[in-house]
């Protein structure tokens, strides 16, 4: 049936006011511009809230806001635009939404300034996993062919196909080799013989629904969740020593890493040492309680309470997930824990995230690869040389093993204000050229999937590589990232989360053996695999 208007609108925001009232302006532009393009195609859109003088920004800004708009729409059946040019907390309005019974769109601006392609990313993840029925699109001006033919379509027929040729099942696949079906079959043996257990310190971060896996499914591959509370790390920090905080700061500074200190800093706005030696201290505080738990990997959820008491905790996260790291002792001075390996982390505790790099770790280093994987963001991109060239940047850190020159490349700059008050400097550098297996676990009709597709990292020239963290966040970590046989539309069609996980393998014949190993180990954990794009080994 065709839209009728007019067509409501609403923008999910951020819970922070900084960052509402600093990203306003680029949302008024993305508004003024869809509204063009629908007025162009006949329709009218309406704000289902206002802009708010007393806040000075027209995002929804929590959960209870977000009630409140649904309750007071029309009725329950009129069309519907989530419209995002930021980094927004999907539960906002996932509650209205599961009840909306029009259509409903999401739409992002494909801008680099601000996380919005991010945050339309991990909301229409949410809704895949919730169940609910939406289309989505997204545009640099709301101008181009591509957008305008598709929004044609929504408003004639309230859906849009979009082409997903890329992806196919693992089922309908050329078939994994033997030897490698073997390590991902004994791999997944071992996980649910011996079991494994996910330490989250605090479940749920920022509104990322779609990162929290249900218990019933994540029994299933033999995972359990140990519920830690961020209290316990703050009070573990507290309880570790000044000289232990030094010593990991020490061994980074010997490893070549650099740390932008000014001469008189602002804490506000600048990375004191103080910051630092508390993210020191977390870091040796997450080991220990790691231990005390028995835990395999380990999730920080940080944004949400620990952000008001503490610096970021990304120094931590990058560091645990590379296995040459500072050396953590227990309490009693006496055992390295977890010596020579990396303490899978999942950062924002997107347990999706940590199940693959908990799996990637054992398949990896069955292998014989370094195992360090990461999550990114899904930020942004454009084309070089004719090549669409990914900008994936996670909010922080990554392992240094990842980045060019390892710890050498690594320079921790201050967090941005808007989003951490209390400071902390991130691990920023440059992802290095190579091979690449990327992935990505998430929920849909109840059930775990997992895509999974291979990516060339490229170096590009410093000047491009610059002007892209110019415009997007310079502060943290990036990876300019082609994926093989997959377009920049194809991935935004098909992607349901925020984040993509991604771990090198020394040559592309590896990349294809670690992938289709790890796909094995997907399969025999009864993790549906759609294997995408090319080059993968697969097809
Ligand atoms: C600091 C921001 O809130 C980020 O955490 C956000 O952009 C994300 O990384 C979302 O994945």
């Amino acid at each position: 049936m065709p839209i009728r208007s007019p067509i409501y609108l609403i923008a999910s925001g951020d819970s922070r006011l900084a960052a509402n009232q600093t990203c306003w302006e680029a949302q008024d532009k993305l508004e003024q511009a869809l509204g063009k393009a629908l007025q162009s195609l006949g329709h009218t859109v309406k704000r289902a809230h206002e802009y708010d003088k007393s806040k000075k920004h027209g995002f929804i800004d929590s959960q209870r806001m977000g009630m409140n708009v649904f309750a007071n729409l029309p009725s329950d059946d009129v069309p519907l635009i989530v419209a995002e040019a930021v980094w927004q907390y999907s539960h906002h309005v996932l509650a209205g939404l599961t009840t909306h019974k029009g259509p409903i769109l999401t739409v992002a601006n494909w801008c680099g300034q601000w996380p919005g392609l991010v945050g339309m990313l991990n909301l229409n993840g949410s809704l895949t996993k919730a169940g609910v029925k939406y289309s989505t699109l997204w545009s640099v001006d709301f101008t181009d062919k591509f957008f305008l033919n598709k929004l044609k379509e929504w408003l004639e027929t309230e859906t849009i196909q979009h082409d997903l040729s890329h992806a196919r099942p693992l089922k309908g696949c050329k078939k994994i080799p033997d030897d490698l079906e073997k390590i991902g079959k004994k791999v997944a043996e071992n996980i649910l013989k011996h079991k494994a257990i996910m330490g989250v310190f605090d479940e749920g971060c920022m509104g990322m629904y779609n990162a929290i896996i249900p218990d019933e499914l994540l029994h299933k591959l033999g995972i359990f969740k140990e519920r830690l509370s961020q209290s316990a790390l703050f009070f573990e920090m507290q309880q570790t020593k000044d000289d232990e905080a030094r010593a990991v700061y020490d061994w980074l500074k010997n490893k070549g890493m650099k740390f932008d200190l000014k001469e008189q800093p602002n804490d506000l706005t600048d990375l004191t040492e103080e910051q630092i030696l508390w993210q020191c201290k977390m870091y040796i505080a997450a080991v220990r309680l790691a231990n005390d738990f028995g835990c395999d990997l380990i999730g920080i959820q940080y944004q949400q309470g620990l952000k008001d008491l503490v610096p970021a905790s990304d120094l931590a996260e990058g560091l645990l997930n590379n296995v040459d790291r500072p050396p953590v002792k227990d309490r009693t001075n006496q055992h390295v824990l977890f010596e020579n390996a990396a303490v899978p982390h999942f950062n924002e505790v997107d347990e999706c995230a940590g199940v693959d790099a908990f799996i990637t770790n054992r398949i990896w280093k069955q292998l014989g690869y370094s195992p360090e994987s990461t999550l990114h963001d899904v930020r942004y991109g454009e084309d070089y040389n004719g090549v669409f060239t990914w900008v994936f940047e996670i909010s922080g850190a990554v392992p240094p093993e990842h980045l060019t020159d390892g710890y050498k490349g690594a320079v921790s700059l201050r967090q941005p204000p808007m989003y951490f008050h209390k400071g902390g400097g991130t691990i920023r550098g440059i992802s290095k050229p190579g091979e690449v297996v990327w992935s990505r676990i998430y929920t849909e009709d109840n059930r775990l999937k997992a895509d999974i597709g291979r990516a060339h990292v490229v170096e590009l020239p410093k000047e491009e590589n610059e002007r892209r963290w110019r415009d997007t966040t310079p502060q943290w970590p990036i990876m300019n990232a082609q994926l093989l046989g997959v377009s920049r539309d194809q991935l935004m069609a098909k992607h349901k989360a925020n984040h993509i996980q991604v771990a090198y393998a020394p040559t592309a014949q590896d990349a294809q053996k670690a992938l289709a190993a790890k796909a094995a180990c997907f399969q025999a954990l009864g993790i549906e695999v759609v294997v995408c794009g090319t080059e993968t080994g697969l097809e």
